[in-house]
């Protein structure tokens, strides 16, 4: 074996085979476990040495579709990427119960990103931030001149907001350039208009620009959806009452908010990663809005109105696109946009909030009737088969003795195995 260190001088510089003989060498991997790395599924082997440095081989996840969502009156198919089981299956038993009228109701406003611009060294900051005002036409047309297609699209610079801020090192101006990046997450469009017109500010301010990058707090792009379901859908009133009640707990205490937020991002999560957003820019901005208030809250509330009917709501910032960043390079992303058929960056984020309130409402529901293991366990039972080392139709065979027995752990499932191999009754 190879001497094992991490300093591997020009590491980048080698070909993907290379690399993963290096890496190999120094790790001790087998043959096999080579040829499981090298296989790079259904992504060419020029676009995953592209998309990311240092590559040395590929992961694949499964592809899955989350059937009976109905949004604004349409159905959708909605693919899903995720390593979690019970999530796809929790989505389209949700979206199931909330096909009443016209389904999920959702609507996303205009798709503006926010660029920063950080000055420093700003003599008379208060003055300089009017300064930067009285030049904001001059500055907003050599910002549009950066992205003409964007302007084709109806998109572009729309506005600039200055703010004066106290630091530990006295008063910092930032500046918001806001674009309307249409049917690309933007950040990338709006990071090349901040840079362009840094030294226009600079100009204007006597200062320095020291960041100039988009913003992950995209509360520009603030997407809501809703929901209205009568309550016999989600098992009768009372079941819809604990819901109520479980969406309160959330309300109140932030230990819970966390985790009635990760079951919403489930879902978001699993549609980002199957169309290929920014997935990290979407989780840094929806958990920044349900602080907003200086409190954790949840992004979502379920209530009970005046005619018994469960209803539900969702309101966080979505940073999506349907250009741009990875969603026209990776080949399963596009497929996956086809199969979704959305026509805009502002329809996918109507349906990816809407899928965000199924899965929370699948989750409550399951949490406040049978619990979640149930549902989640029974699912789960395969994997822990196949770790066991089942393998062919010893798999089901011992995940419906595990669920017939009601003990789904892996040391049964070890011991099933063990059983079925010696061909002892079990
Ligand atoms: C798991 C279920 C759906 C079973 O639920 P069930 O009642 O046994 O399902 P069912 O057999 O009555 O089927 C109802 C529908 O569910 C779907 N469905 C049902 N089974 C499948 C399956 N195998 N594969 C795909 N889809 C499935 C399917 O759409 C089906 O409709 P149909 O097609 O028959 O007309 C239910 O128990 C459930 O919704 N559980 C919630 C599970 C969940 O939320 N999992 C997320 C992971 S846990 C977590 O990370 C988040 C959490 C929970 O901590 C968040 C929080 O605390 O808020
Ligand atoms: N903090 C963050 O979130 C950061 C994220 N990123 C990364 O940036 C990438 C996303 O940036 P993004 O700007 O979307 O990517 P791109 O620059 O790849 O795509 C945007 C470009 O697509 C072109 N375009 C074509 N059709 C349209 C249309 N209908 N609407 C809008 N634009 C259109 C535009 O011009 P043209 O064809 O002229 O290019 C536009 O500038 C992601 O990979 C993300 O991970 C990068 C830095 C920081």
């Amino acid at each position: 074996m190879a001497e094992r260190t991490s300093r591997i001088q020009g590491f980048y510089k080698l070909p993907m085979g290379e690399r993963l003989r290096t890496i190999a060498e120094m790790t001790g991997l087998s043959e096999d476990e080579v040829k499981t790395l090298s296989n790079l599924g259904n992504l060419p082997p020029e676009i995953a040495d592209s998309m990311i440095e240092n590559v040395i081989g590929g992961m694949t996840y499964p592809f899955a579709i989350a059937t009976n969502f109905k949004i604004n009156g349409l159905d959708y198919l909605v693919p899903m990427v995720i390593e979690e089981t019970s999530v796809v299956a929790a989505a389209s038993n949700a979206a199931r119960m909330l096909r009443y009228g016209e389904g999920i109701r959702a609507e996303a406003g205009p798709q503006e990103m926010i660029s920063q611009i950080h000055l420093v060294n700003v003599t008379a900051p208060q003055y300089k931030a009017m300064k930067i005002i009285e030049a904001k036409q001059e500055i907003l047309e050599h910002a549009k001149q950066q992205d003409p297609t964007l302007l084709k699209y109806g998109g572009g610079p729309r506005d600039l907001e200055v703010r004066v801020i106290d630091s530990r090192m006295g008063p910092v101006i930032i500046v918001h350039l806001i674009v309307d990046v249409r049917d690309a997450m933007g950040a990338n469009t709006v990071n090349t208009m901040a840079e362009a017109i840094a030294p226009m500010l600079e100009k204007v301010t006597g200062g320095q620009a020291r960041l100039k990058i988009v913003s992950n707090y995209a509360t520009r792009r603030i997407v809501r959806a809703w929901a209205r379901t009568p309550a016999d859908e989600v098992g009768g009133l009372d079941v819809a009452k604990k819901i109520v009640e479980a969406s309160i707990l959330a309300e109140i205490d932030p230990y819970r908010a966390v985790t009635h937020n990760k079951g919403i991002m489930n879902g978001i999560i699993a549609v980002a990663l199957a169309t290929a957003q920014d997935h990290r820019a979407i989780e840094a901005g929806a958990h920044a809005y349900a602080s907003r208030t200086g409190h954790y809250r949840p992004l979502s509330y379920w209530e009970v109105d005046e005619h018994g009917f469960l209803v539900g709501s969702i309101e966080l910032p979505l940073q999506v696109g349907i250009v741009g960043g990875a969603t026209r390079v990776h080949p399963v992303a596009k497929i996956a946009l086809k199969i979704l058929n959305v026509k805009t960056a502002k329809e996918l984020s109507e349906v990816m909030a809407a899928v965000g309130l199924a899965q929370n409402l699948a989750a409550l529901r399951a949490l406040v009737t049978e619990g979640i293991q149930k549902g989640h366990m029974r699912l789960h039972a395969r994997n822990l088969a196949i770790m066991a080392g089942a393998t062919g139709d010893l798999i089901d065979r011992i995940a419906e003795k595990m669920i017939s027995d009601g003990r789904i752990r892996y040391d049964y499932a070890k011991e099933l195995l063990e059983k079925y191999l010696r061909g002892e009754p079990t």
